[in-house]
């Protein structure tokens, strides 16, 4: 019988305190955690400065760590301190009892049935995004997808979040959300953030965008109040949050209240509208993918409008949303946690205090679970995989912190991509090259991407190869 090792996994050198090592995060985190894996195996020790770590990159470590020992670990408080600033304690950054009331109180309302719900609503806000992007009048357009598909899910949150309808608003939530997303990116690496008040550009920016956000947010909450009981909406997200209440009967604070709308706001629309813009790019480099995916919303929909009902007989058009979010993973990385006290994990002594990473983009990428894992292959996921470990595909995250709106975020993806597909082609413009992943806290391209959406003529059944397979251009795996 073998003995459990009693030394740590191994790692690479970390002179200078980490430094070193620090910079080539701080460069490119993704290359540089694919690097670990790489060099030093599945579970990979780092020691900067006082700061141990360990990077977990096989599917059952990070199962046995975010599963079974999910009471063992907290939020890395780093991150929590960047996040709250904008999220207060709402779900995102809660921790202990604080966050198992809100979990429970909340995770009704983002059950399958409930999010069914939101689909008219999610068709509108596409049908609106799509007419202006390709107007009627028209019968291409080039046009940047980072700017449609922001502008798209914000217009989707504040419909199904305010039952509000304000374009221009929403134009303005989806900028702000940007650069607060910039700024949480840079200030996350540094064990200390300058203070707001300082009259710095970036600090201006931040301001601003905490105004317009908090503006908006705090605007609705109170028109919503000021309305009679009996005019308010029923049916959106801002009254689910209103009447929920926990055992005891009590509801969600002022702030409490707050603090959700703004995480709803940030988490619900950069996150969707990251995978849909990687999404739209495979599509356009893989025409093959993308007739077979047209084909089935053609012979499915017959050129009606998608419900929520169609989910279920669209799996190829699915399964080229999972494989686009298994390349390019909205949430590539930062899934920090720290040990509360010492556990076993992968056959070694965990000690209490140690940091522990999770970094989808490289457990995503691993040919153990994913043959030819930098090829686009949908495929993978019209049958269940018996090679592929459970949580070897982790877009949504694992154990009880997972995603809350994955139903609704896979409901609003399909939906606006079956709507996409059906109206228009998607083609890469000629000379443009592959766009470069760049891990902000989602994981945008370096460089705007530009499509070309060519209108689609009146429906006819396709004759369309169905290639079961489709390789990629090369893709570096960050910038
Ligand atoms: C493609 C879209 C989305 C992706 C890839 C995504 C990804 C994730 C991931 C990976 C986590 C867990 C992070 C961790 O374990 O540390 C998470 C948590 C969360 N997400 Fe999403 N998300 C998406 C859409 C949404 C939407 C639409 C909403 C709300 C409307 C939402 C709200 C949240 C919230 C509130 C949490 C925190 C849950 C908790 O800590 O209990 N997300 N998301």
């Amino acid at each position: 019988m073998s003995a459990t090792p009693t030394t740590a996994p191994p790692g690479p050198a970390c002179p200078w305190w980490g430094l070193p090592l620090l910079r080539a995060m701080y460069r490119d985190y993704l290359g540089f955690a694919a690097g670990l894996q790489r060099e030093h195996g599945d579970v990979v020790a780092l020691r900067l400065g006082t700061e141990r770590s360990w990077d977990l990159f096989h599917p059952d470590d990070v199962r046995a760590a975010l599963v079974d020992h999910a009471d063992d670990l907290l939020r890395w408080e780093r991150g929590t301190e960047v996040f709250s600033q904008a999220f207060g304690q709402g779900l995102l950054v809660a921790e202990g009892e604080p966050w198992r009331r809100q979990r429970r109180m909340l995770a009704p309302g983002f059950l399958p049935r409930r999010v069914q719900g939101y689909a008219a609503l999610m068709v509108d806000a596409a049908r609106s995004a799509l007419d202006a992007a390709l107007p009627p009048d028209q019968d291409h357009s080039v046009r940047p997808v980072e700017t449609l598909f922001n502008g798209l899910t914000m217009d989707v949150i504040m419909r199904t979040l305010f039952s509000s309808r304000a374009p221009a608003q929403a134009a303005a939530a989806a900028e702000a959300t940007q650069v607060l997303s910039q700024a949480a990116m840079q200030e996350m690496f540094w064990p200390a953030s300058l203070p707001d008040w300082l009259p710095l550009p970036h600090k201006r920016a931040k301001r601003r965008a905490m105004r317009v956000l908090t503006g908006l947010v705090d605007g609705q909450i109170a028109q919503r109040l000021a309305l009679p009981p009996d005019q308010r909406p029923t049916d959106d997200l801002l009254a689910m949050l209103l009447a929920v209440r926990d055992e005891d009967g009590s509801g969600l604070t002022a702030t409490e209240l707050h603090d959700q709308c703004m995480v709803m706001f940030q988490a619900g629309h950069e996150t969707s509208a990251t995978a849909l813009l990687w999404w739209s790019w495979l599509m356009a480099s893989h025409p093959e993918a993308a007739a077979r995916a047209r084909q089935e919303v053609d012979e499915h929909l017959a050129g009606r409008d998608p419900t929520a009902a169609d989910g279920a007989a669209l799996p190829y058009l699915a399964a080229t949303l999972k494989e686009a979010m298994r390349l390019y993973p909205p949430v590539a990385a930062v899934m920090t946690r720290r040990a509360t006290r010492g556990f076993e994990l992968a056959g070694r002594p965990l000690p209490a205090g140690t940091l522990l990473r999770v970094t989808p983009w490289v457990i995503q990428r691993d040919p153990r679970w994913f043959p030819e894992p930098e090829a686009f292959r949908p495929e993978r996921f019209l049958a269940d995989d018996p090679a592929q470990p459970r949580s070897a595909w982790m877009p949504f995250g694992v154990g009880p912190r997972v995603c809350i709106g994955q139903h609704f975020a896979m409901l609003e993806m399909t939906l606006v991509a079956a709507l996409l597909l059906q109206r228009c082609t998607l083609e890469t413009l000629p000379g443009e090259p592959a766009p470069q992943p760049r891990m902000y806290v989602t994981l945008r391209p370096t460089l705007p991407v530009r499509l070309r959406l060519q209108r689609r003529g009146p429906l006819r059944p396709q004759s369309a190869p169905c290639a079961s397979s489709v390789s990629t251009p090369p893709v570096s795996s960050a910038a």
